[in-house]
Order: C-alpha cells, then structure tokens, then sequence
C-alpha cells in the first residue's frame, strides 16, 4: 500500500517526534510511506494537483486548514487519512480520530472508508464550517504567532477583541431561495465547533446537507449568550438564533461592505459574496470502525 503522508511543519507549533512516529507505525504496517513537507500555505493542494499519482491514501498530518488543504487537492478515488497535530483539531474530535501514533495508523491502513459530504465555496470544498460576519472577523483577528506559542488562547483573545463590532453589519441570506436577514452566521456541516464544543446536532458530515446557524439579533448580549451557551451544546436553543438546514446558501456583500472576510474550516477564505452548496461528490474517510457505526446508527430513522 502506497501512502503519501502531507505534513504541515507550522501546525501546532510543529510536531516531528509525532510525524516520525507515524511513519514508523505505518512502515510496520507494511506501508511504502513518502512524506511531503509543505513550505508555505496552498502547497499541500498545489503539490497533490501537480501529481500524477496520489497512491492508495493521502494522510492530512496537521490541523484543520491542513486537512482542508489536502482535501482541496485530493484526487476523486482516493480516500483521506487525518493525523491531527493541530491547534483545534476539531475534525478528529467530530470523527473521533485516536491520537496516538500506532492507533492512528491502524485506522490508516486498515480503517473504514466513510463517505463525507464537503461542502463547496466559492469553487473551494470546505469540511467543518463556512463563517460570516463575528466568526469570520474572530479568524482573521487571530495572530498567528501567539497561535503558535499559546494555541487556543491566540483564538480566545481574537474572540474578545471582536465582540465590540459585532452588531455593526446586516447580511443579506438566501436560503433555498428564501431570504433572511442577520448579524452574523455559520454555515455548518460538523457538529462541533472551537475543539470539543457542540455547536449543532443537526449536522452530519456523511448527509449532503449543511445546517445555518443565523445570529438575527444586533445586540451584544445575544452574542454573549451564545457564546456562554456553546460549551453546554445550547447555542441554538439561545433565542434570536435560527438554524436552517440547506442546500443552497447564497450570501451578498452587505451595503458598504466590499471587505468582509469569510471564513472556511478556521482559515481565511476570501470576501463575500458567498455561494456555498454542498459538493458534487462524497470523498473517503479512514475512520475507525466505531466512528462509520456511530454515523450509521445516526441516520437510521427514528
Ligand atoms: N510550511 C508552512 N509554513 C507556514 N504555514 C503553513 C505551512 N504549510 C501550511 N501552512 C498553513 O498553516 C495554516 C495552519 O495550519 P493548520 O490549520 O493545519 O494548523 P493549526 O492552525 O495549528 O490547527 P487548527 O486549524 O486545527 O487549529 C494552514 O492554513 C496552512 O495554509
């Protein structure tokens, strides 16, 4: 079994004991292992489009942003393996993904392959979460060089510099083709949200659907509520909060608002406007058997 490991040196700080110890678990699995170092940002997706042939499986050693990187550049047929050695990590948590070196690389070779929905915008698949408006501000605000001495403290500081803004721009949604007005919002494909947090269980990665959590209220306090209620898994119960699920979400550059950043699996994702749907087809997960039986027992009605 051919296995392309794309590690990012700048996740979490960098992690080469894990790494090493990944490639050592994988080679005693009888894996013919190559590991690419990326250099800067966009090379995972530069580097995996230039390629003729990606192998049996591409391992996402990284964050989020380096799975999304990946992920970008994934060939259709391949399935993808995540060892995260991130900040958040959120989609190891949502797939629960083990951590330890040995373990990860069992699910590697030999894990289930579940398909996953992305989610697409504007032309880029996304896996966790598209945000509009606080959350988006929340990412661009957050300083990387504290990211990569203090970890998620880098975002905790970026989330208090950013409330005093938020109520200040109205965003215009389209729904499905229905309209609604708010402050604020997260387009969401994954239940969690800012490491072990639920923001949504009416998510599901392995649906091709996307729930949209819309913030309609302007004031402060609602946004306060919301974030004391994310740690109990609340958010939506917080009255002033909708959430929709859709398919096709369009999102238009506020009045005055040519600059408004978007956000994407907790990376810089462009300005609005925003076309966001959910991709044309399913990409392989290596998960762990538990995990594909956890996500089954989901869909089942009832
Ligand atoms: N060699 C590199 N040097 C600097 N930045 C890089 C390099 N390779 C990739 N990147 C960028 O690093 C960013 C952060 O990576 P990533 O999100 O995986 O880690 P993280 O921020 O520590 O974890 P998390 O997203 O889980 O909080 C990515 O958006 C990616 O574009």
């Amino acid at each position: 079994m051919k296995v392309l490991v794309v590690y990012n040196p700048a996740a979490g700080g960098g992690r080469e004991a894990l790494l090493k110890q990944l490639v050592r678990a994988l080679t005693a699995r009888h894996a013919d292992v190559e590991v690419y170092r990326t250099r800067a940002p966009g090379d995972a997706t530069r580097h995996l489009q230039e390629r003729a042939h990606q192998g049996d499986v591409v391992v996402a050693v990284g964050g989020d942003g380096t799975t999304n990187e990946v992920l970008n550049g994934l060939a259709g047929n391949v399935p993808l393996g995540i060892f995260a050695t991130g900040t958040a990590n959120v989609l190891a948590r949502e797939l629960a993904l083990p951590k330890h070196p040995e373990q990860a690389a069992d699910v590697i070779v030999q894990g289930v392959s579940m398909p996953v929905w992305p989610g697409d915008l504007n032309g880029r698949r996304f896996l966790m979460w598209v945000g509009v408006g606080y959350d988006a501000w929340v990412v661009q605000a957050t300083d990387l060089t504290v990211k990569r001495r203090f970890g998620k403290l880098a975002y905790v500081l970026a989330m208090f510099s950013q409330i005093r803004r938020y109520g200040s721009q109205r965003y215009r949604f389209l729904l499905d083709g229905r309209e609604y007005l708010a402050y604020s919002a997260v387009i969401a494909n994954a239940r969690h949200y800012g490491g072990s947090f639920i923001l949504t269980r009416q998510a599901d990665l392995t649906r091709p659907a996307l729930q949209v959590l819309l913030f309609t209220r302007p004031d402060r306090g609602q946004l306060l509520k919301c974030l004391l209620a994310l740690p109990f898994g609340a958010m939506e119960r917080v009255p002033g909060v909708v959430s929709v699920s859709a398919r096709d979400i369009q999102v238009a550059v506020p009045p005055g608002g040519l600059d408004e950043p978007l956000q994407a699996d907790g990376d810089p994702a462009g300005v609005l406007p925003a076309a966001v749907t959910v991709a044309e087809r399913p990409v392989l997960v290596r998960v762990p058997a538990a995990t594909a039986a956890r996500f089954d027992a989901r869909r089942q009605p009832g």
